[in-house]
């Protein structure tokens, strides 16, 4: 395994992690699996699901070979994340009129999020260098799992989050975590921008995803998608966009898994950005060469409220070369799709239900057929965002909007029975 920059190919010394190197580009892990032999790997991955308290019951470090194969297990730090569910909906299919659709609910993540997948390996990386301080920039997930993992590895936490356009319930989950909360006037974009300026002065170690550490660890995402259907990926993935450390991971390790002979075809990929913070969609419906930031971005889907997204060079490299589409969506629809997602039983925060709300609209397009099958990759859990659920289901205030609601003035059988 070495450490390489994306951009200028300089290979980097392992202590160089969340920082960008010295020509600004972002760095990236690079394995060597020519030893590696996909029967014996696939066994391997079988018999640890039967795993129950060593570190291979995690799904994130199940794959370990393919993720960090280097390191000491004494340094892991694990919730057994991952092992994330994997659903059918007969209400969503029907609604959609698709032949095959599953939702994977990386909103059962111990943090609720699938932050965990990629915070597991970088907080293990970091401590195997002896750090005992951790930071990151964030609007809420990446925080309270930094928070989660750092009070865990008896560490301590320190982040940056923006003052608005964040939801409260994330910020107090890295409170209770233990993290200090350093507010600021601005948006994800400023801080990963403070973090390029005086990251290394700071001697923190940085758990944003220009952290290689955390592509690697996201990877198992689509490791255990595969692996849940026995090697056999669907036609389509989407998955919601942001700083893009998703749709990276996703095709990092959709081409680890080909080029391990682990699956025979690489799926088409469709990136959904919020309307509002779609500078990448933009870039690529244009066909331009260089992303246009965008200086206020504003979404409902406030994980996503990004304008300059770090890893957008990748994943315009991963989407281009392998018959990927980029679409966004707007915040009605967004919550339209929500609502149909949490009502089915599975829940999830506005940003994943970006992806079922993008992938209505490349059915309705002609761009995915509904003989097609596709996966929508949930990111966050329903309680992640309790202000967006309180002013869609109490509306004006409590117990006017929701028709399930009702309100009486005694408790009794027939009031009860008189409201069925
Ligand atoms: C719940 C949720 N969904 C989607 C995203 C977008 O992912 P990315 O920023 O990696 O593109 C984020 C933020 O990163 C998130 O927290
Ligand atoms: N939604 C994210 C923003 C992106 O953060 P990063 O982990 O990709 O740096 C968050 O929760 O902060």
């Amino acid at each position: 395994m070495k450490i390489k920059c994306y951009d200028c190919g300089k290979e980097s010394l392992e202590t160089t992690y969340g920082n960008p190197c010295e020509c600004g580009g972002l760095l990236e892990i690079v394995h060597d699996f020519s030893e590696a032999d996909a029967d014996k790997l696939k066994y391997v991955f079988q018999r640890r699901l039967s795993e129950r308290m060593s570190t291979y019951a995690s799904g994130v470090w199940r794959y370990k070979e393919l993720i960090y194969p280097e390191l000491a297990e004494e340094h892991i730090v694990t919730k057994r994340e991952g092992n994330t569910g994997l659903y059918g909906s007969e209400l969503i299919r029907q609604w959609l009129g698709i032949r095959t659709l599953w939702l994977k609910a990386q909103s059962e993540n111990p943090s609720g999020s699938f932050k965990d997948n990629g915070m597991t390996v970088a907080i293990s990386h970091g401590r195997s260098l002896g750090y005992k301080r951790f930071t990151c920039t964030s609007t809420g997930n990446t925080s309270s799992s930094l928070a989660m993992y750092a009070a865990l590895a008896g560490c301590e936490s320190v982040v940056l989050v923006p003052s608005e356009q964040v939801s409260a319930n994330k910020v107090l989950q890295t409170m209770a975590y233990g993290a200090k909360v350093i507010e600021f006037d601005g948006t994800y974009d400023d801080g990963i921008r403070f973090y390029e300026q005086f990251g290394v002065e700071l001697g923190l170690y940085i758990c944003n995803s220009m952290n290689p550490f955390r592509i690697e660890g996201q990877k198992s995402i689509v490791f255990e998608i595969a692996q849940s259907l026995n090697w056999e990926l669907p036609d389509w993935i989407l998955i919601p966009g942001g700083a893009l450390s998703n749709v990276t991971a996703l095709g990092k390790g959709l081409l680890d898994l080909h080029s391990l002979g682990l699956i025979d075809r690489i799926p088409r990929v469709a990136l959904i950005q919020a309307e509002g913070a779609s500078p990448f969609h933009e870039m690529m419906i244009h066909g331009r060469r260089e992303l246009i930031p965008v200086n206020r971005p504003s979404t409902i889907a406030s994980a996503m409220n990004i304008g300059h997204p770090p890893s957008w060079r990748k994943a315009r490299e991963f989407l281009k070369e392998h018959k990927g589409v980029t679409c966004s969506v707007t915040d009605e629809e967004i919550m339209e799709a929500k609502v149909l997602i949490d009502r089915s039983g599975i829940g999830c925060e506005p940003a994943s239900a970006s992806t079922l709300a993008g992938l209505r609209k490349l059915m309705a397009g002609g761009t995915i057929s509904k003989d097609e099958s596709a996966v929508c990759i949930l990111t966050g859990n329903l309680l992640k965002d309790t202000d967006v659920l309180r002013k869609h289901h109490f509306g004006g205030g409590p117990g006017q909007a929701d028709p399930h609601r009702v309100a009486i003035a005694r408790l009794s059988l027939e009031t009860v029975m008189s409201r069925l």
